[in-house]
């Protein structure tokens, strides 16, 4: 079987340095031979050199709006497609400036993708003058700049050249009093070797039905749930109704033993939707949150499988 695809996902506000990361990235994987994908959400950022990044790197391109709003759908074609079509070791994914994390992760995570891929980490670019000077921007700005800290897994703290040693002790302090957990580089030009962005991934168990696809150093998780029975309809909309708030996200798809019908399953942020369709789409349910207990809910979700029997 082919193995699950790395995802690493590349955030952090406008000019920060995402692409100039990219690039660097590129040129690294590269050397060591391994064949990548990108999918981009801008136009012409990246002046692709195939003499230095080499000719073997599909790039796929998100136009005309945002891969965490908009372009969500288009996110889930293109993974597949790269999955199907190009077999990549890794697939990078630079968002735009103006990306949350969050809605970032949800779009790579659809039930038909996420178990097929691995996302590693993601990465937030910031600038250092620009976090320095972020109370410049107005309020929505200057909390999106806040959240793409707090939601990364690796925080680059570039151009570090445009700032002081002072200031960058500063810049250090503010950014872990927002996110303790992540490891931080300041880099100047984004040059940051790979191996320092790679972290280890932790299984939580092994099970048939059962796989977790992101590190449990991730702030934000996500796991995927294959189902193999169907359920009882009530159960599971109680169950849904008891998620706490820290689970932002559920999808995919159910059967019921009440309707013959697929269900499609849609929970965002507190208020689910279920409606049947005919087409057949494979039976697992994605979950997105932050300290996700995952025993927890793999045991809650194959209970709920077992007490529909
Ligand atoms: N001085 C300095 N300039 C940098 C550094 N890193 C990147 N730049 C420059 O900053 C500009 C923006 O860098 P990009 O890599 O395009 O940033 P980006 O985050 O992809 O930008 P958007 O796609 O617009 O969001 C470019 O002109 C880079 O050459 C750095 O560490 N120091």
């Amino acid at each position: 079987m082919q193995a699950n695809v790395e995802i690493y996902i590349l955030a952090g506000f406008l000019g920060s340095g995402k692409s100039t990361l990219l690039k660097n990235l590129l040129i690294e994987e590269n050397e060591k031979n391994r064949k990548v994908a990108v999918l981009m959400n801008e136009l012409g950022e990246l002046s692709v050199d195939s003499g230095i990044i080499g000719t073997d790197v599909s790039i796929r391109e998100l136009l005309n709006g945002c891969i965490c709003c908009t372009l969500k759908d288009e996110v889930e074609i293109q993974l597949l497609m790269l999955y199907q079509q190009e077999q990549p070791d890794v697939i990078y994914i630079e968002a735009t400036g103006v990306a949350h994390p969050i809605e970032i992760l949800d779009a790579c995570m659809s039930p038909v993708i996420a178990p097929h891929v691995h996302v590693k980490s993601i990465i937030s670019v910031v600038d250092s003058k620009r976090w320095l000077n972020r109370n410049q921007l107005n309020n929505q700005l200057q909390k999106l700049i806040e959240e793409q800290v707090k939601y990364g897994d690796i925080i680059l703290l570039n151009k570090s050249d445009c700032v002081s040693a002072v200031e960058r002790a500063y810049i250090q302090e503010e950014i872990t009093k927002i996110n303790t957990r992540a490891q931080q580089f300041f880099t100047t030009f984004a040059d940051v070797p790979l191996t320092k962005l790679r972290i280890s991934r932790e299984d939580m168990g092994n099970s048939d039905n059962e796989t977790v696809h992101v590190h449990h150093h991730l702030h934000i998780q996500a796991m995927t749930y294959q189902f193999h029975k169907m359920l009882s309809k009530e159960r599971f909309e109680t169950w849904l109704n008891s998620l706490p708030s820290t689970i932002y996200r559920v999808k995919g798809f159910v059967r019921f033993k009440e309707n013959p019908l697929v269900h499609v399953v849609q929970y965002s942020y507190g208020a689910p939707y279920l409606f049947g369709q005919k087409i057949n789409f494979p039976e697992n349910l994605v979950l997105i949150g932050s300290g996700l207990d995952k025993k927890q809910l793999m045991m809650e979700l194959s209970e709920l499988e077992t007490l529909s029997e």
